[in-house]
């Protein structure tokens, strides 16, 4: 007897016996279980249909002809409701028709009642093991579909791009991330070349990284390369690549999500990684190491680099450098008036007029703060360098618009030239620095050459800045008066206080000593409130004293004005020593004005109303718009002594002197010509209408005791100020 049910698959296979004869049922039955299948019996068509739907079988064993229903019935159940077991008819009707009958509705085979039993368990082992066999196979292929997703799954969502090549360098895969790095369909590049991917600059790099003979498997190219994009801000990403050879095995890339040409000829196998935000992470360290990051300016590293370089060259050429310091005037008073924000997109501003002056070769970089260095690599002479300083202040001249501010900023400038000024890198540098210095204490917005006689000031610099901190501590600070005389009936009707600094060793100091180094160490604030103070104390004796119409003007710093309790300490200042606010004039000069108009002019209406007057000082030097005039509560112009001086000389000087006091004559102004010198000066000020004067004609600045002498008539009262 042919007994196959030992094969796993098939053993105890449930097998469903249709018949409505139970005999016959009985004796397959048995027959069935001797060969270790688990049969079930079905009596009758109606009864198969009720235990087919309710519990699978593995096959059925099927009678045709039954009353009621029948095997065709049987089969057109299993069809009708997709159940799907193999089915052996078992008939004594063995007619043609319904033979193939049973086989076209799905039956597996057929046998004759009566049936051989050896026959019938061939039958049943053949369609068991065929149908084992089937579905094994079907679960191979669903395993092998689900295989081949998840491997699409992993190509296609992979975070980098994985690619195939041919042995000519064409793309015969690509997965689909490379839409989304690159903005190209993989469609679209299978069967391209390699190259046309790559940023031009390094396509001879990238192709030779996968023509080396030494790569294998076990030794991939791993190298970056930077990728063209489309449709992207950035015109290229940087990738790093590992690429290997895949020989004889290809991976089959079956064309998917991702797109394949013919991978049967894929040489290459390789992955790409993106890599641009290290990259840009990288540069950006890189850049902030040797740039400054507000102006995008070399920082002080790189331009000593670069002065180095340029040193050595220089020196091989047997040429000139220049480098120069640059040092922005008031650029602390805005700072601190209008607040960092502002001073911030001064310096930017200011950086980009600066920038416009130079050539390509030249580095301008940010020492910090708001001094800047310049290095002129390649110049021919002194007049060169001068030129281009000459050029960078007047770019600096017109105005800054900040938001609705309006600003001016002016430019100090000190110029060292290689080899003269100094030998190495520090050296130059020092001595534009130097150089620098001297223009601010010669008043700014200019430029000077370095030169030996300099480094002996600068020492001299450090020790004046220590002892003027001791000045003020030690009272050594003065104030002299120089009057300001009525043009028309000679009368002493007002005094400039003026500073002077008894210095313990090297004698009376006078502003333009110390002034500068005062401004740049912000000691300017106390010193002028200082000398407001002692001022006051002087001529407020003398106004009590009778001379109650007697004005005082003193200077204020800009440092001073822009300080938020300006307002208050100067009339605390006032209520202490008890000086009527009317008999004051403080000076200011237009700088000060055009750093923040807004605040200066709520500071000034302030002062105005408790009655002190307000002058403005050198008025016509400054770089100013004369608009700020009707905005202002101004009392008093002060004609700049250059202008005076201009009448000795004739032309030019007076007809600014004339235009100065027609306008102050329109705007109701009083005006006071300063430096006035000479007869001449002093009849054509007169002539013009000039009310007030004030100069050596009528006396310089002298000890409070020699005017207090001149203003009573009588030998001084010993002071306790
Ligand atoms: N050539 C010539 N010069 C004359 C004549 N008459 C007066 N001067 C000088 O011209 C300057 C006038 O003062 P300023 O324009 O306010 O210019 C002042 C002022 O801007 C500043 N300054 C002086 N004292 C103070 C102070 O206490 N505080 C502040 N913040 N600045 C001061 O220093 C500047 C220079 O002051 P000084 O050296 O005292 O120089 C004074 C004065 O001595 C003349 O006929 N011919």
């Amino acid at each position: 007897m042919n007994d196959q049910t030992d094969t796993p698959s098939i053993k105890n296979a449930r097998i469903l016996i249709v018949d409505d004869e139970p005999r016959l049922l009985k004796s397959l039955c048995d027959l069935l279980t001797e060969q270790h299948f688990a049969p079930e019996q079905a009596l009758g068509g109606r009864d198969a249909c009720n235990r087919l739907r309710a519990e699978p079988f593995d096959l059925v064993l099927l009678d045709l002809r039954m009353p009621e229903v029948d095997g065709h019935d049987v089969m057109a159940f299993l069809e009708q409701h997709r159940i799907d077991v193999p089915v052996i008819v078992i008939s004594g009707e063995a007619s043609f028709t319904s033979v193939s009958r049973a086989l076209r509705r799905g039956a597996q085979d057929y046998l004759r009642k009566p049936y051989d039993p050896d026959e019938l368990l061939t039958t049943v082992n053949n369609v068991l093991q065929k149908r084992a066999l089937e579905e094994a196979h079907e679960a191979v292929q669903a395993q092998l579909q689900r295989s081949e997703e998840l491997h699409r799954y992993i190509v296609n969502t992979s975070p980098d791009i994985v690619f195939m090549l041919d042995n000519e360098g064409r793309l015969c895969f690509v997965n689909d991330k490379i839409e989304s790095l690159l903005g190209y369909a993989p469609s679209e590049l299978v069967g391209r070349h390699f190259r046309h991917l790559i940023d031009e600059q390094d396509i001879r790099r990238g192709l030779q990284a996968l023509e080396d003979p030494d790569i294998s498997a076990d030794n991939p190219r791993t190298f970056e390369l930077r990728l063209k994009t489309r449709g992207s801000r950035k015109p290229n990403r940087h990738f790093e690549i590992t690429a290997f050879p895949i020989g004889d095995n290809p991976v089959n890339m079956l064309p998917s999500d991702g797109v394949a040409g013919n991978t049967r000829d894929a040489t290459i196998y390789g992955s790409a990684r993106d890599v641009t935000d290290r990259k840009e992470a990288e540069a950006f360290i890189n850049f902030q190491a040797y740039h400054d990051l507000l102006t995008r300016l070399p920082n002080r590293a790189l331009f000593q680099d670069r002065l180095m370089l340029a040193m050595t060259q220089a020196e091989r050429k047997d040429q000139k450098l220049a480098v120069m310091f640059l040092d922005l005037d008031r650029f602390k008073v805005i700072n601190d008036s209008l607040g960092h924000g502002m001073g911030d997109r001064l310096l930017q501003s200011v950086t980009q007029r600066l920038g416009g002056c130079l050539r390509g070769g030249d580095t301008l970089s940010r020492f910090g703060g708001d001094e800047f260095t310049l290095l002129l690599p390649d110049i021919e002479s002194r007049e060169d360098a001068r030129r281009i300083a000459r050029k960078l202040i007047d770019a600096l001249k017109a105005p800054f618009q900040l938001g609705e501010h309006e600003v001016f900023v002016g430019v100090s400038i000190g110029i060292a030239l290689f080899p003269e000024s100094g030998n190495s890198i520090d050296e130059l540098i020092q001595a534009a620095d130097i150089a620098m210095y001297h223009v601010k204490a010669s008043g700014k917005d200019g430029y000077r050459f370095f030169s030996d006689t300099m480094s002996v000031d600068s020492a001299h610099r450090l020790s004046l800045e220590r002892d003027l901190r001791q000045a003020l501590v030690r009272d050594e600070l003065r104030v002299h008066f120089q009057p300001q005389v009525s043009g028309s009936s000679g009368d002493i009707v007002g005094v400039e206080a003026l500073v002077r600094w008894q210095h313990p060793e090297r004698g009376l100091l006078y502003p333009r000593d110390f002034l500068p180094l005062a401004e740049e160490t912000r000691l300017i604030a106390d010193l002028s409130e200082k000398v407001v103070e002692l001022a006051c104390r002087h001529v407020g004796r003398w106004i009590r004293e009778g001379r109650d119409d007697l004005r005082l003007a003193v200077n204020l710093s800009p440092i001073q004005v822009d300080h938020p309790r300006f307002v208050d300490n100067l009339m605390e200042c006032l209520t202490e020593t008890g000086f009527p606010p009317e008999n004051l004039e403080i000076e200011i000069t237009e700088n000060v004005i055009m750093t923040d108009l807004e605040q200066i002019s709520r500071k000034l209406r302030e002062l105005a109303g408790h009655g002190v007057r307000i002058a403005i000082d050198d008025f016509g030097t400054g770089y100013s718009s004369l608009n700020y005039l009707h905005r202002l509560p101004i009392h008093t112009l002060k004609v700049d002594q250059s202008f005076v001086h201009g009448i000795r000389r004739g032309e030019e000087g007076a007809c600014i002197v004339n235009a100065i006091v027609a306008m102050a004559h329109g705007l109701e102004l009083d005006i006071v010509a300063e430096g006035v010198e000479t007869d001449l000066q002093l009849a054509y000020l007169r002539n013009l209408g000039c009310q007030q004067i004030q100069g050596f004609y009528y006396g310089a600045a002298t000890p409070a005791a020699e005017i207090e002498r001149r203003l009573f008539g009588r030998r001084p009262v010993p002071t306790a100020i």
